[in-house]
């Protein structure tokens, strides 16, 4: 089932939450809503199954429209972050029970119910405690039971909010590859919210970037990490690194070093600003070809995998981050007070547009040539 968002606005007393939102979630489709505390991911969801109305616009499920219809009527599959199931009740009964309140009419029979419990305890691989009661289970079995009593009532979508949320780090991780999976399985449309950008990243088909209560980018995860739309998305995707410059006929002055561009506007001299993640920056010991600056290292702080180096650029004096294999920082020989070259090498530029009418800034991205 596909959901289609209209052009929603909710505001909460004189506090706008949802801003002419709009989005289209294709059938089948496992999507994340991916955004800082307060973005409005949560407010979206609930509007989405009916727990809320919107002051205006509307929600279609597979072109119908839904936004007068009640949650019930929706059928909608819910699972909340913390699994809220019934602590009186053993697991068998909590999977059951979306099922054995319905009327008499559309009620299964008990062995259709019985059936049906165990197939779904058999795919949240939880088969052989039906009996037991949720104080029993571990967080990450008590998660897997909300979602089997979610999908019990055979729904039209999943709408999952921060699933994981309560869990350790491991724990995570499994559930992660586990919804996976039976996203694969079922083909089921699952909407989730979280704001750990790793798990949209590694989860989802498309990601849903909001801020604010709007919308900043829809895209694959590779589209929002290698073509963020907006300095927004850059920097909530991971560590960056941001140099101020100037830019003027084309040409990005950022300290010493200067880029040539596609802009063709004609607007004098305007801010502009380089976005570049530590592990693109290389450090070399002699300046070679391309955008050398130099720098000194302040810090070095061995990280696992990487060695994180905190650099402070001699021209500008910005502090930078840059991330490096341990072998490449072997082979580097530097230490801290070391002053080193460093390409300036796939950086992004934004602009704020000239042209912004509206009340936020909009930024146009720039193509660059090195
Ligand atoms: N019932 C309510 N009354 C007043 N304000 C609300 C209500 N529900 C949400 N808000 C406000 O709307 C904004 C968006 O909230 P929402 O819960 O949708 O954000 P979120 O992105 O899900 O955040 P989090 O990740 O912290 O759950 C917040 O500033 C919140 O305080």
């Amino acid at each position: 089932m596909s959901i289609e968002v209209v052009n929603i606005t909710k505001s909460y007393k004189n506090f706008t939450a949802l801003k002419e939102v709009s989005l289209h979630i294709p059938e089948g489709e496992l999507v994340a809503l991916l955004g800082p505390s307060g973005s409005g991911k949560t407010t979206l969801l609930r509007l989405i199954a009916g727990l809320e109305q919107p002051d205006t616009g509307a929600i279609l499920f597979h072109g119908e429209d839904n936004t007068n219809r009640d949650v019930r009527e929706r059928q909608v599959g819910f699972v909340f972050q913390h699994y809220a199931l019934f602590r009186h009740m053993t697991i068998f009964d909590n999977i059951a029970f979306g099922l054995s309140v319905r009327s008499r009419k559309t009620r299964p029979s008990k062995q259709e119910i019985k059936e049906r419990v165990h197939l779904l305890l058999r795919l949240v691989q939880l088969d052989g405690l039906a009996h037991r009661y949720p104080s029993q289970l571990s967080g990450g079995q008590r998660q897997r039971v909300a979602l089997a009593r979610a999908l019990a009532v055979e729904p039209k979508f999943l709408l999952l909010d921060e699933p994981f949320g309560a869990l350790d780090t491991k724990v995570r991780q499994e559930l992660r590859r586990w919804l996976r999976h039976l996203h694969e399985k079922l083909g089921l449309t699952i909407l989730f919210v979280t704001h750990d950008q790793e798990e949209a990243m590694e989860l989802a088909d498309q990601v849903v970037v909001m801020n604010e209560g709007r919308v900043e980018q829809v895209g694959s995860p590779e589209e929002i990490y290698h073509l963020p739309a907006n300095p927004f998305v850059y920097s909530f995707l991971g560590r960056v690194n941001l140099f101020r410059g100037r830019i003027r006929d084309g040409k990005v002055r950022l300290g010493e070093a200067e880029f040539e561009t596609e802009w063709e506007h004609n607007s004098g001299e305007l801010p502009a600003v380089g976005y570049m993640r530590p592990h693109d920056v290389e450090i070399a010991l002699a300046p070679g070809d391309g955008h050398f600056v130099q720098a000194r290292i302040q810090h070095i702080s061995p990280l696992g995998p990487i060695v994180r180096l905190d650099l402070r650029r001699l021209d500008t004096d910005e502090l930078f981050e840059a991330e490096l294999s341990h072998q490449r920082f072997s082979e580097l020989h530097v230490e801290e007070k070391s002053t080193v070259f460093v390409k300036l090498n796939n950086l992004s530029f934004y602009v704020e547009s000239p042209a912004a009418t509206t009340p936020r800034p909009t930024f146009l991205p720039i193509q660059a040539s090195f």
